[in-house]
């Protein structure tokens, strides 16, 4: 198909997909995978092989992609939150998929940091609509300084204060500021843009995509449990799990036990393992789901 071919047709019914070239790669790259979709992407190709029919995906920045979703030249794509804001983009979320999480914050060198209302200040950032919004919501005398990175270096001599996303907050403790405000927290999230979904071939395809994405984060936050337990404490061992809808539970051959399966919270673990074995379960066996659609 010829470049001109490929521009926006309005008949067309392959799904344009953007993922994230940069730091969410390897995170969407590997929830693709889990929910059974590789992506196979050569050496500075930006068009990768997907694994679904009809799909046309490419690589590209964030910042793009929350681009080409407002405008309606990509139909679904992977980005994270704070540049959906800073961009102002009319975007629907789809899934977040909790992967990347930092803070957007302004920050400042701290004797700085304690009088930023009493003086005119510059605010170094990359995000600007951010920003705008903070000095306004601060009323705060300021000036924008345009950031391309490195922001955490611009105070003292170039900046009084930064917005910034941090992560572990490493960058922003070397460089000895300290939080003056957190304006936003993001992650990287699965958007749609309003246009693919009015037209309903499409829609049902990135509900597809949807679903199945889902299904990979709500099994990365349950594990499957099964144990063995005698009759009499069935009930007393059931009642400490907290399952999905109800635990499925199966007779023992000959023994008049019982084997119980749940798949419960992960981070429930700790308490509920200790706790079965304290009313009675035995042979405690916990793995991990693959995909869970409820
Ligand atoms: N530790 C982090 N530092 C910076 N951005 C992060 C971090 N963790 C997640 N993100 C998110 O990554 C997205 C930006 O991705 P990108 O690959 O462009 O990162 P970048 O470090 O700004 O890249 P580059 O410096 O190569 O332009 C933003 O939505 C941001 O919130
Ligand atoms: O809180 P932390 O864990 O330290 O992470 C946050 C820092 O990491 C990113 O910088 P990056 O390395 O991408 O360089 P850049 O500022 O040039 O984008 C980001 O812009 C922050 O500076």
């Amino acid at each position: 198909m010829s470049i001109a071919d490929r521009a926006d047709r309005s008949d067309r019914n392959e799904l344009r997909l953007a993922l994230p070239k940069g730091r969410m790669q390897d995170g969407v790259f590997k929830l693709l995978a889990d929910a059974g979709m590789p992506v196979r992407v050569g050496p500075r190709a930006y068009r990768p092989a997907f694994s679904l029919p009809n799909v046309e995906a490419k690589l590209l920045k964030p910042q793009s992609i929350v681009e080409m979703l407002h405008n309606g030249s990509r139909d679904v794509g992977f980005a994270g939150a704070d540049w959906v804001a800073e961009l102002g983009a009319d975007l629907v979320e789809l899934v977040d998929t909790g992967c990347d999480p930092v803070r957007v914050v302004a920050a400042a060198p701290p004797e700085i940091a304690a009088k930023l209302e009493s003086r005119p200040i510059r605010v170094a950032s990359e995000y600007e609509r951010l920003t705008a919004q903070w000095i306004q919501r601060r009323g705060l005398d300021a000036r924008f300084v345009r950031s391309f990175g490195a922001t955490e270096v611009f105070p003292p001599e170039d900046a009084d204060c930064i917005v910034d996303n941090a992560a572990s907050g490493a960058t922003l403790a070397v460089n000895g500021l300290v939080v003056v405000d957190e304006l936003m927290t993001s992650t990287t999230r699965l958007y749609a843009s309003r246009a693919a979904l009015d037209r309903p071939e499409l829609r049902t395809r990135i509900e597809d995509l949807t679903l199945l994405v889902r299904s990979v984060i709500e099994a990365r936050s349950r594990v499957m449990i099964e144990l063995n337990v005698a009759a009499g404490e069935l009930e007393a061992v059931v009642a400490i799990l907290p399952c999905m809808r109800e635990a499925t539970i199966a007779p023992l051959h000959g023994n008049g036990g019982f084997s119980v399966r749940a798949a419960v919270p992960r981070a429930e673990l700790p308490r509920i393992v200790p706790a079965v074995k304290a009313r009675g379960g035995t042979d405690v066996v916990v793995f991990s789901p693959a995909q869970i659609v409820p």
